[in-house]
């Protein structure tokens, strides 16, 4: 079944043109990693599917309804059924990770799973501790739990493991994964790690030029094109149509 569907997706912001008529399409247990240069689109195009900005021309689909022509309601039914990571400074500073846990299972009620959050995520030895007192990682760590305790059928990522060292980049990949096998959601990130695009992702959306210049699984690309890794597949195709400055 497929929970995204975008056609022609345009966006200017002024006379920019940011977006140029995207298309995407993404499946139930998918995860699927937007890669792209700085500027390229990629928050927007994954703003516009959060509902959260407006978009100029094209149709998007979740899960199998065009969210130009929904209520207000079924907007917020949708929005259920969906998740993204908070800013972590936008959190209740002075409380203990338990208490901010706790917070949003009462927001969320019967929807969420404190208790499986706590033990997915790993969270056991910094119930106690103070979020704010917590290394980036670990904040991070917290904020994608909290994203993840409905058990949302998609989940959207705006570069969740940015700034972050290899390995808790690791530990939250494998969360990222385990939750999504468990639950068959659909995950969309973006990213500008190429090893982890390799690593861990089913699928890859380069965009570039406002469109999606590529989107397949990294196997097939490396295969198609020959290259050794993403990364130098990703430094190809961004340099093939852009003139290195002397
Ligand atoms: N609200 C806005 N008003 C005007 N221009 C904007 C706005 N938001 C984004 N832009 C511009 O649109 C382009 C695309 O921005 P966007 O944040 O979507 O790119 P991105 O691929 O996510 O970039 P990055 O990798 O640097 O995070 C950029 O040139 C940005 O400056």
């Amino acid at each position: 079944m497929q929970n995204i569907t975008v056609k022609g997706l345009k966006k200017s912001y002024g006379s920019k043109e940011v977006l140029k008529g995207l298309d995407f399409s993404a499946e139930q247990g998918e995860v699927i990693a937007v890669i792209g240069k700085n500027g390229a689109g990629k928050s927007t195009f994954l703003e516009s599917l959060m509902m959260i900005r407006d978009f100029d021309e094209g149709r998007i689909e979740l899960f199998g309804k065009d969210i130009r022509k929904l209520n207000a309601k079924a907007v917020r039914e949708l929005k259920r059924d969906m998740s993204t990571v908070l800013q972590p400074t936008n959190f209740y500073k002075n409380l203990k990770v338990k208490e901010l846990l706790s917070l949003f299972n009462a927001y969320y009620g019967k929807d969420a799973d404190l208790e499986g959050t706590i033990r997915r995520f790993e969270l056991g030895e910094h119930m106690k501790s103070p979020f704010d007192k917590l290394s980036g990682g670990w904040k991070q760590r917290v904020a994608l739990a909290i994203a993840f305790m409905t058990s949302p059928r998609l989940v959207i990522l705006d570069e969740p493991t940015t700034g972050l060292d290899p390995y808790m980049r690791d530990v939250l990949w494998k969360n990222i994964i385990r939750h999504n096998r468990e639950h068959k959601g659909t995950i969309l990130l973006s990213t500008h790690y190429m090893d982890e695009v390799e690593r861990y992702c089913d699928k890859v959306l380069l965009i570039h030029e406002g469109r999606a210049q590529v989107f397949d699984k990294p196997a097939n690309i490396l295969a198609a094109s020959g290259h050794a890794s993403i990364n130098d597949f990703y430094l190809a195709q961004i340099g093939e149509t852009e003139a290195v400055p002397c």
